[in-house]
């Protein structure tokens, strides 16, 4: 039994859209024939589970309380974790040379008092497109990898923090994401990138749903600032609104909040990223 097990959630009128969607779970999770996401092995038992809520919860906010749409949602997601291979708990794959140096997970403090999850994605120093993209299957698999290690540190089994407000204030349970371009020599769109960066944008959308706090673009070159545009076209309005173009890197700690956390490079006092990401690491084995 985990701590979230035994958390009390906000006491909820019988009405409620997050109850409604509760009394319908034994018919999802048969339908998907899948029960984990995240982490969190979703029960229909009564009274409801803490962490199973949490999850509910994140569906519900992502259609505006439409408990039929939330429900179908939850049932796809439900259907692609199974077909993806997601919640096996096998060992963590290694994606090899191709991906060394292009993704970490670090935490870094909020004025809060707690810390952030973010993950950090650095295209920039990607010199052969091949290389990361050539394979999208096997790109996705890395960058979705990425995504869940960075929600695993988020313990939404564990935790015992509702979403304050009823639901209605901002939801502690989510992900900074940050991608770094600086060093990108590629001036166009690449039709490898595009591929890759289409697929992973609906893959999120569809399945990750309010999950990302904040997302910065850092070091993107002048020549290829249009292409920021062009992507979030295929953004909804609400994911635009948390993106923020960083031009300098060196502003980046400012942004964020924190000093200590994030490396000297991006202005902060922190080491380098894979000391921060390795760091994080052996803090989630003790
Ligand atoms: C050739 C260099 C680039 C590569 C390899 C690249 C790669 C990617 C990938 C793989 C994604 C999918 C989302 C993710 O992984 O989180 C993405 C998303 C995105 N990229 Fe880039 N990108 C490049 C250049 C740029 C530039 C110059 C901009 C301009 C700011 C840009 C803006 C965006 C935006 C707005 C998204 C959507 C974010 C989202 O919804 O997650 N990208 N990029």
């Amino acid at each position: 039994m985990t701590s979230s097990d035994t958390a009390t959630w906000p006491s909820l009128s019988e009405n409620h859209p997050l109850l409604q969607l509760h009394s319908r779970l034994p018919k999802i999770l048969s339908n998907a024939d899948h029960t984990s996401i995240w982490g969190v092995q979703l029960s229909p038992s009564s009274p409801p589970v803490f962490s199973t809520l949490l999850i509910l919860q994140k569906y519900l906010r992502s259609v505006a309380n439409d408990v039929d749409k939330a429900g179908e949602n939850l049932t796809k997601t439900l259907k692609w974790r199974k077909d993806f291979g997601l919640d096996q708990g096998t060992a963590s794959e290694d994606f090899g040379p191709d991906f060394e140096g292009l993704g970490y997970v670090t935490k870094v403090g909020n004025e809060g008092g707690s810390r952030d999850v973010v993950t950090w994605n650095v295209y920039g120093a990607v010199k052969e497109l091949k290389k990361p993209f050539g394979d999208l299957n096997r790109f996705l698999r890395w960058r979705l990898n990425l995504m869940e290690t960075a929600i695993s540190h988020l313990n939404l089994s564990q935790t015992s923090t509702p979403i304050p407000d009823f639901g209605h204030g901002p939801d502690p349970h989510r992900i900074d994401q940050i991608h770094l371009y600086e060093g990108v020599s590629f001036l166009r769109m690449d039709p490898l990138v595009k591929a890759a960066s289409r697929a992973v944008i609906e893959i999120m959308q569809a399945h990750y749903p309010e999950l990302l706090l904040r997302k910065f673009f850092v070091e993107v070159p002048l020549l290829m600032s249009w292409m920021f545009g062009a992507i979030s076209l295929f953004v909804s309005t609400e994911t635009a609104k948390k993106f923020q173009v960083i031009s300098y890197k060196e502003n980046l700690a400012k942004e964020l909040g924190n000093m200590d956390d994030v490396p000297a490079e991006y202005g902060g006092k922190g080491p380098d990223l894979r000391t921060l990401g390795q760091r994080l690491k052996t803090e989630a084995h003790q």
